[in-house]
């Protein structure tokens, strides 16, 4: 690990940090503790103010107010220029040199950056361009620049990586690809805080989120946290007999469930959390009327939606 950093803090800490852009407020407000090793994602619509918020967490942006801490340095302070080389960084545009090959650009950033030279081959095997590392970036597959820009991200073997909408161009194969490799950096203790519009895809992968709205954080925990603390409603289905399907009806009649929906045998339909078992077992009761039954629980796209408009 490089950079001068206190190795009990945690991984990021903000403490009252708003920014304002004249009558703007960016950020208002926030207050955040991400541990080591976590894998972290903040979401909100256009203009929520997450990337202001990586800035100032970089040292790009200014904080109008508030302190922040990245692995117990303070952003901004004496000891953040070594600290700083304990950050990796993905902008949500990368740039690159068209010119240069995949590995004279890591090299290139790798002398910006004070990384090891060694660093670029590892990165670069890391996010699978080994094959295309002499290869001009000019005829590089879009996937294929956003895959380099995390190599440089990667050099120095930062502790903390930032990652703005990471996955921008990348096929299904690849983004499944990207997160085994977050899964391995966060073996070895890396924490990374991500940004994504693409909320099926950070459902099962990130640890805890935060949902930010005009700069402040709305709501913080795991989807599990948020989903039980936000009381949406679960999702069943129930795909009835051809012969049961009016006693399914009857007794959905006296069940707790809502907006149900039918289509031929299967229906659709809303039940509150606590009223899961109850209404199961009523179900269950009608024996060979229910061939099949699921339960889903609410997406994190329900829940951003009963959160952040
Ligand atoms: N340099 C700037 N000058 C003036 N206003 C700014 C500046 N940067 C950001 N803002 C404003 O701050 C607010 C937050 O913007 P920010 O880019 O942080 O949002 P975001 O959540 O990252 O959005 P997106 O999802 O579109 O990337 C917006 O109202 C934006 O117009």
């Amino acid at each position: 690990m490089q950079g001068s950093t206190d190795t009990a803090a945690p991984a990021v800490s903000l403490r009252g940090v708003s920014k304002r852009y004249g009558a703007v407020r960016a950020v208002d407000g926030v207050d955040l503790e991400i541990p080591r090793g976590e894998v972290f994602g903040l979401i909100g619509h256009n203009g929520a103010g997450k990337s202001t918020l990586f800035k100032m967490m970089l040292g790009l942006v200014t904080p109008s107010a508030g302190d922040i801490r990245i692995q117990g340095s303070a952003v901004g302070g004496r000891d953040f220029r070594s600290a700083r080389r304990g950050i990796g960084y993905l902008p949500e545009n990368v740039v690159l040199y068209d010119n240069l090959s995949g590995l004279e650009t890591l090299r290139f950033m790798a002398r910006l950056k004070g990384a090891h030279r060694n660093d670029c081959e590892a990165a670069l095997e890391r996010v699978g361009l080994t094959e295309s590392a002499s290869r001009a970036v000019r005829e590089y597959s879009k996937g294929m620049r956003q895959r380099l820009g995390f190599a440089q991200a990667l050099l120095g073997r930062p502790q903390v990586l930032f990652l703005d909408e990471p996955t921008t161009g990348l096929d299904p194969e690849a983004i499944r690809a990207f997160y085994a490799t977050l899964r391995g950096l966060q073996s070895e203790g890396v924490t990374m805080v991500i940004t994504s519009h693409i909320l099926a895809e950070l459902q099962e992968r990130v640890d805890r989120l935060a949902i930010m709205a005009a700069g402040k954080v709305q709501a913080l925990g795991s989807v599990q946290q948020l989903r039980e603390r936000m009381a949406l409603p679960l999702l069943l289905e129930v795909r009835a007999s051809e012969s049961g399907a009016a006693a399914v009806r009857d007794a959905l009649a006296s069940l707790p469930v809502s907006e149900a929906q039918w289509q031929g045998t299967h229906l659709q339909a809303r039940c509150a959390r606590e009223a899961k078992m109850p209404v199961l077992a009523a179900l269950l009761a009608l024996g060979a009327a229910v061939l099949d039954l699921k339960v889903h629980e609410p997406s994190l796209e329900d829940v951003f939606f009963g959160c952040a408009d």
